[in-house]
């Protein structure tokens, strides 16, 4: 709901008015939610969004909940708003995310209106058939959505593998991305195929982001507390 406002300055600001999360919220949960919001054409995707999901359950006080944005249902929006942090996960089609995703994305604008994911964490992932395949590009755009949503971005923290003369192509983060998981499967090769270094990924991903948001609910509920 918008609503004006004097600013400091002398002119009318146009401001969100939305509720902070709730004291008694911060202070009844000591456990944090997860969402994998994805699309996936032909599975590489979801396999990557399952091992997100384990890598972020693996975290004591963290489950995670898998939310395919194929069919927009008030179900999806509701997982969604439940959640302390989402990563979105798509496919990289024709340097970026797949139309799927971005319908979602733009359905997403409902949310943005009442300011839903405000502070809430974010992070992604993308596949594509090339190793480059301007999967950057998708990248860069989930973090956009969730810039444009109010959200904090968690990267991938990991620094790059397969980038010395006897490293092997199956490390972690072996396409040496920042932002978060760039993942690559030959276009003849099915989901059963995916390389181990970026399921790995994958997975230190989703721990990692569980880890951030129980960091951030301890120092919530330390600031009501104090
Ligand atoms: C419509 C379409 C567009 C694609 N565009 C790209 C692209 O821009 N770059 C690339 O490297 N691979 C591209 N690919 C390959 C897919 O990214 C790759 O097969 C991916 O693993 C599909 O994931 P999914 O099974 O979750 O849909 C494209 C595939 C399709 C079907």
């Amino acid at each position: 709901m918008f609503k004006f406002e004097p600013s400091p300055y002398g002119s009318l600001v146009r401001s969100f008015n939305f509720e902070p999360t709730p004291e008694g919220y911060l202070m009844s949960h000591t456990t944090v939610t997860v969402a994998i919001a994805y699309h996936s054409g032909f599975g590489h995707t979801r396999r990557l969004a399952d091992r997100v999901a384990l890598g972020a359950s693996s975290v004591p006080g963290a489950k995670a909940v898998l939310a395919p944005v194929d069919t927009i249902t008030d179900g999806l929006w509701d997982t969604l708003s439940a959640a302390d942090a989402i990563i979105f996960g798509t496919p990289t089609y024709m340097g970026t995310a797949s139309g799927t995703f971005h319908a979602f994305a733009e359905a997403s604008s409902k949310v943005w209106h009442g300011r839903g994911w405000q502070d809430k964490l974010a992070a992604g992932f993308t596949i594509s058939g090339g190793m480059s395949g301007d999967k950057l590009n998708t990248l860069q755009f989930l973090t956009v959505l969730a810039a444009q949503h109010g959200m904090n971005w968690v990267n991938l923290g990991l620094v790059p593998g397969w980038n010395l003369a006897d490293s092997r192509d199956d490390e972690v983060n072996r396409l040496g991305f920042y932002l978060g998981l760039g993942a690559q499967v030959p276009n003849d090769v099915d989901a059963a195929g995916l390389n181990t270094g970026d399921l790995e990924t994958a997975e230190l991903l989703g721990a990692r982001v569980a880890r951030q948001a129980l960091t951030l609910l301890a120092g919530r509920r330390a600031l009501v507390a104090a």
